[in-house]
């Protein structure tokens, strides 16, 4: 379903588990920080609203996209999280980098999520234009960074329900 018609920050908030005693670690890229800083707030802020303690928010900075999944792979590691949410925002340029990026992370993700015992949220928009990625980190369609908190909540729970 496109994001237009499933807006990104719309969810029932009866039916989001408590994150309070959760840990959780946030990677996010400085590569279009105008995009990613809103994200962010939007996962910051959508956290907390469902209960987790700053302090449990382990919150890291990478240059770009690309090393979004080293970082998560750092926070699983040593952190000691309940889940990591990525964010990130590549936007296509005049060459195929767009592509490679885009795919890496989505790959790398895949691959952290299945060679970890917690779950690692995929918080990276891939759009052509700035103007799109603006609709999706706050704008029109909502904020990909609420959606991330709120799959990273769904899934500890799913997680604790079948450890
Ligand atoms: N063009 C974008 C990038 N490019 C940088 C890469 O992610 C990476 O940091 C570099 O290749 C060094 O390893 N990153 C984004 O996040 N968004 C872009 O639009
Ligand atoms: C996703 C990118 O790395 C891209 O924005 C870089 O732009 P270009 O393909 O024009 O070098």
């Amino acid at each position: 379903m496109a994001t237009a018609l499933q807006n990104l920050s719309s969810y029932d908030p009866n039916e989001i588990p408590d994150g309070k005693g959760k840990r959780i670690g946030i990677v996010v890229s400085d590569w279009n920080t105008a995009i990613t800083g809103n994200l962010l707030q939007g996962a910051y802020e959508t956290l907390t609203k469902f209960g987790v303690n700053e302090e449990d928010i382990i919150l890291e900075h990478v240059p770009g996209s690309f090393e979004l999944t080293y970082g998560g792979k750092l926070l699983i590691e040593k952190s000691n999280v309940d889940a990591v949410i990525l964010l990130g925002c590549v936007i296509q340029g005049e060459t195929p980098h767009f592509t490679f990026v885009c795919n890496s992370v989505t790959q790398g993700t895949t691959q952290l999520n299945l060679n970890y015992n917690i779950p690692i949220i995929f918080g990276l928009l891939t759009t052509l234009t700035f103007d799109q990625a603006k609709a999706r980190a706050g704008g029109r369609y909502g904020n990909k960074g609420d959606e991330a908190a709120i799959t990273a909540l769904k899934m500890i729970a799913l997680n604790t329900k079948y450890k």
